[in-house]
C-alpha cells in the first residue's frame, strides 16, 4: 500500500498524540511500510515534528475558531486540523489554499464528509482572521504566554520560570523549538578526522569539526548516515554533543576497570572504550536484557573488544570487584531532548520527575559502593530539571561523606563551555548552548 506525505504524517501524529508512540520509531516504521519517496519523506518529517512541537500554539488558535474545544473533538479530526493549521501558520512554501484543500482531503480519507466540512469551515475562518490572532501577553501573563506562544505544557513553563526566570525560559523554549543539528563522533580506533571527513564527503555527506570538542563533527547537509559505508565500517557513532562531552569528562585511562551502570544502547560505553584505546575492561550494565544486543552490535561495528555486557537492576546489583571509574548515565525525564523528540513535552508528567529523582539517587548510592578509593564517578542526565540533577547530587553527598564533588570549571573551559553553564561546579547545559539540548554532568571522587 502506498500513502503520500500528508497521509503518513497524520497517521504518525495520531499514534504519537493519542497512543503515546515515539516519533522517531513510528516515522521509520511508516516510511518503510508505505515505501515513501524522498520528497514525501521530507514533507512528512516536517509536518510531524512541526505539529508536535507547536501543538499548544495550534490548539490555542483552533480553540478560538471551533465550536467545540480541541480536547472534545474526535481524535482524528483534531490531528488533521493541527497538520492543516501548521502548514498555514508556519510553512511559507505551501500556499494556504493548497494546505486547506489537502487537509479537507485528509479528513475525507480518514473520516467522513461531515468531518471534512467541519475542517474546511474552521480552516477557512482562520485564514480570514490570521492577522488578528492574539496570544496572552508576556508582561501580564508570562506563563500562559510562553505556554501557548512557544507551545509547552503549563507545569514545565512554571518549573522553568521559577528556576530560570521569565527571560531565560523564553530563550530555553525557543531553543527547544529549533531543529537540532546532527552530530557524529569520530572513532579514533579506525580513522583519523581527515579520513572520516573525506570518506563521508565522497558520498555527499558534508561535515564540520566542532572546535574544542575532540572527535565531534556536525553534519551540515541532511543525509542518511545509517546507509553510508563509513557507518557500517564503524568509522563513526551518531551521538549528541553533550553526550560526547560526558565521555571526555569521564576521562578513562587505558587499563582502567570501568563500570557503566545504565549503558544501553552504548553511545557512551563505546566512547569510553575508544578513550581507553581498547585496553582495560568495561562492564556495561542495563536493566533491560533485550537492550544488551544494541550495545554489543555497536561494539562489534566500532571494533571494540573490552566491553562485557550484563543485565541487572543498578539499584541493587552487586559486584565482586571495585572499579576505577563509574558512569551513572541515569534514566531521566529527557526534557533536554525536546528539540529532537518534541513529544516529550506532552508525554512527561510532573509526577514522573519525583519518581525518577528517587530512582536516580538509589542508582547513585549503589554505584558509589563499588568505586575504589580515589576513584571517580560521573553522574549525567539529559534533562534540565534541577530535582533530577544537582538535587540528586546534593542528597548523595549528604548521605555519603566519603565522597566529594569535583569542580568541572576547568574541564568546561577546555571544552569551550562558558561559565553560564556551570552550576556549583557541575555542568548544566541548557538548549541555549550550541546544540539545542539540555544535559547535566557532575563528577564525584571517593576520598578513601
Ligand atoms: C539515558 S539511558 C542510557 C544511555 C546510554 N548511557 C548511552 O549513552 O547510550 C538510561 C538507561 O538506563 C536503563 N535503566 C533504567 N532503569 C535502570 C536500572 N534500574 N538499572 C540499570 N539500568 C537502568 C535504561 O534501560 C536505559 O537504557
Amino acid at each position: 500500500m502506498t500513502k503520500n506525505g500528508r497521509q503518513t504524517a497524520v497517521e504518525a501524529v495520531y499514534r504519537v498524540n493519542e497512543e503515546g508512540a515515539y516519533s522517531n520509531l513510528i516515522l521509520n516504521h511508516l516510511f518503510k511500510k508505505y515505501n515513501l519517496a524522498d520528497q514525501d519523506r521530507g514533507l512528512a518529517t516536517e509536518l510531524i515534528y512541526g505539529s508536535l512541537r507547536m501543538r499548544n500554539h495550534l490548539d490555542w488558535i483552533l480553540n478560538q475558531f471551533a465550536d467545540r474545544r480541541v480536547n472534545k473533538m474526535d481524535k482524528w479530526t483534531r490531528n488533521i486540523l493541527r497538520l492543516g493549521l501548521y502548514q498555514i501558520r508556519f510553512l511559507d512554501s505551501i500556499p494556504d489554499a493548497v494546505a486547506c484543500n489537502e487537509t479537507v482531503e485528509l479528513a475525507k480519507d480518514y473520516q467522513h464528509s461531515g468531518a471534512a466540512g467541519f475542517v474546511n469551515g474552521i480552516l477557512r475562518s482562520i485564514l480570514r482572521s490570521l492577522d488578528e490572532i492574539e496570544f496572552p501577553q508576556l508582561k501580564s501573563n508570562p506563563v500562559q504566554h510562553i505556554r501557548y506562544k512557544y507551545s509547552f505544557p503549563q507545569w514545565m513553563v512554571e518549573t522553568w520560570v521559577k528556576r530560570y526566570g521569565v527571560e531565560l525560559t523564553v530563550d530555553i523554549c525557543s531553543a527547544f523549538n529549533q531543529i537540532p543539528s546532527k552530530i557524529i563522533r569520530q572513532n579514533r580506533l579506525k580513522v583519523t578526522a581527515e579520513e572520516l571527513q573525506a570518506d563521508l564527503a565522497s558520498v555527499g555527506i558534508e561535515t564540520e569539526a566542532i572546535s574544542e570538542i575532540p572527535q565531534a563533527f556536525r553534519v551540515t547537509n541532511s543525509s542518511s548516515l545509517f546507509q553510508s559505508n563509513s557507518f557500517t565500517a564503524g568509522y563513526f557513532q551518531i551521538q549528541g554533543l553533550a553526550s560526547i562531552i560526558a565521555g571526555h569528562i569521564m576521562n578513562p585511562q587505558p587499563k582502567d576497570i570501568v563500570l557503566d551502570l545504565c549503558s544501553a544502547p552504548g553511545g557512551k560505553t563505546t566512547h569510553l572504550a575508544e578513550l581507553m584505546a581498547n585496553q582495560g575492561e568495561i562492564v556495561a550494565n542495563d536493566l533491560h536484557e533485550d537492550k544488551l544486543e544494541l550495545i554489543e552490535r555497536n561494539c562489534n561495528r566500532l571494533g571494540i573488544r573490552i566491553v562485557r555486557t550484563r543485565a541487572g537492576d543498578g539499584r541493587s546489583l552487586k559486584f565482586e570487584k571495585k572499579f576505577d571509574r563509574i558512569l551513572v548515565d541515569a534514566p531521566c525525564s529527557g526534557l533536554g531532548m525536546i528539540a529532537k523528540k518534541p513529544e516529550i513535552k506532552w508525554q512527561k508528567k510532573p509526577q514522573d520527575i519525583d519518581s525518577l529523582a528517587e530512582l536516580q539517587l538509589e542508582l547513585l548510592n549503589n554505584a558509589g559502593r563499588f568505586l575504589k578509593p580515589k576513584g571517580e564517578l560521573v553522574y549525567s542526565t539529559c534533562t534540565i530539571t534541577h530535582q533530577e540533577n544537582l538535587e540528586v547530587i546534593n542528597k548523595f553527598l549528604a548521605q555519603n561523606s566519603d565522597f566529594e564533588l569535583v569542580d568541572l570549571s576547568s574541564w568546561a573551559d577546555k571544552l569551550g563551555i562558558s561559565s553560564e553553564f556551570i552550576l556549583e561546579g557541575s555542568i548544566q547545559l541548557l538548549p541555549t548552548w550550541q546544540t539545542n539540548e539540555g544535559f547535566f554532568i557532575a563528577k564525584l571522587k571517593k576520598r578513601v
